[in-house]
């Protein structure tokens, strides 16, 4: 509520606990306030290594767009504070960890949580675009698990307002729509894209462009070469949605994220609770 957003608060606040993992930029804690006993997931960043970076002011505008969102499948930023050398966010605890360790270890999922999982990524990407964000960073590094399985979108190192488009390339290309690799203009629906990375990945396994070069990785998106391995086994409901409605070249040919619900394929195979 209202007093966790406005409170000041310092490290003394918090007992730390265990390394929960990397995050970006910095070291992140399993804590716990000690007032309320409220477990958090306390991220550490670096002040010199955000000033490096020069993401000083992307932060600043992250925190702000953070503060706004309240959704079941967006991880929340309750808070966040500093002292001479460290910014603290003060995140909510995901307690099932990371979705790509998941992923690792069961090598792909059933077409029932493939389809859960894509299903509470687009009601959470329809909440975002409604308040003019778009995330562009959807790959399961950004993904994390909460108590009761469902999904978090965690990372929004590089989310942006809509209205200021400017594009920075960080990390894996696997996930880039066409119009961003050839860096034309592009909008909301380079979320639908990445969610038909995800959703492909989820069934097999890996990112349908995968390639050792990234040159590779380029063409294999720009001319959307998209494969389906023999194995594992999926339907060809979830195969006509990957194909003819998300990895579509033309950005306004691809399938709206409401519609995507409504999808037979969404319909018959996520679970309705997400
Ligand atoms: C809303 O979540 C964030 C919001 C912002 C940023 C961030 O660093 N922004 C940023 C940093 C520098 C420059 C510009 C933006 C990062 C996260 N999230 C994370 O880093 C995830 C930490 S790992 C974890 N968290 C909870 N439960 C677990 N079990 C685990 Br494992």
């Amino acid at each position: 509520g209202a007093a966790v957003d406005q409170k000041r608060w310092t490290l003394n606040d918090f007992d730390i606990g265990k390394p929960l993992g990397r995050g970006k930029f910095g070291h992140v804690y399993l804590a716990r306030e000690k007032r309320s006993n409220h477990i958090v997931a306390l991220k550490v960043l670096f002040k010199n290594q955000l000033k490096q970076s020069q993401v000083e002011h992307q932060l600043r505008r992250e925190v702000e767009i953070q503060s706004h969102l309240r959704h079941p499948n967006i991880l929340r930023l309750y808070g966040y504070f500093y002292d001479q050398k460290r910014v603290y966010l003060i995140l909510e605890y995901a307690a099932k960890g990371e979705l790509y360790k998941e992923l690792q270890k069961c090598k792909y999922f059933s077409e029932r949580r493939a389809a859960t999982y894509v299903a509470s990524l687009a009601r959470a990407l329809i909440y975002c675009h409604g308040k003019h964000v778009i995330h562009r960073d959807i790959k399961p590094e950004n993904l994390l698990v909460g108590a009761q399985g469902e999904l978090k979108i965690a990372d929004f190192g590089w989310s942006v307002h809509t209205f200021n488009r400017r594009r920075t390339m960080c990390g894996t290309l696997d996930y880039l729509p066409p119009e961003m690799v050839e860096s034309v203009e592009h909008d909301a629906n380079v979320d639908i894209w990445s969610l038909g990375i995800l959703c492909y990945e989820f069934l097999y396994g890996v990112p349908p462009f995968e390639a050792k070069e990234h040159s590779d990785t380029y063409r294999r998106i720009i001319q959307v070469d998209l494969k389906f391995p023999s194995r594992p086994v999926v339907s060809s409901a979830a195969k006509d949605l990957i194909t003819q409605q998300m990895l579509v070249k033309d950005s306004s040919q691809r399938l709206p994220l409401k519609k995507l619900l409504e999808h037979p394929w969404i319909v018959q195979n996520a679970d309705p609770s997400g």
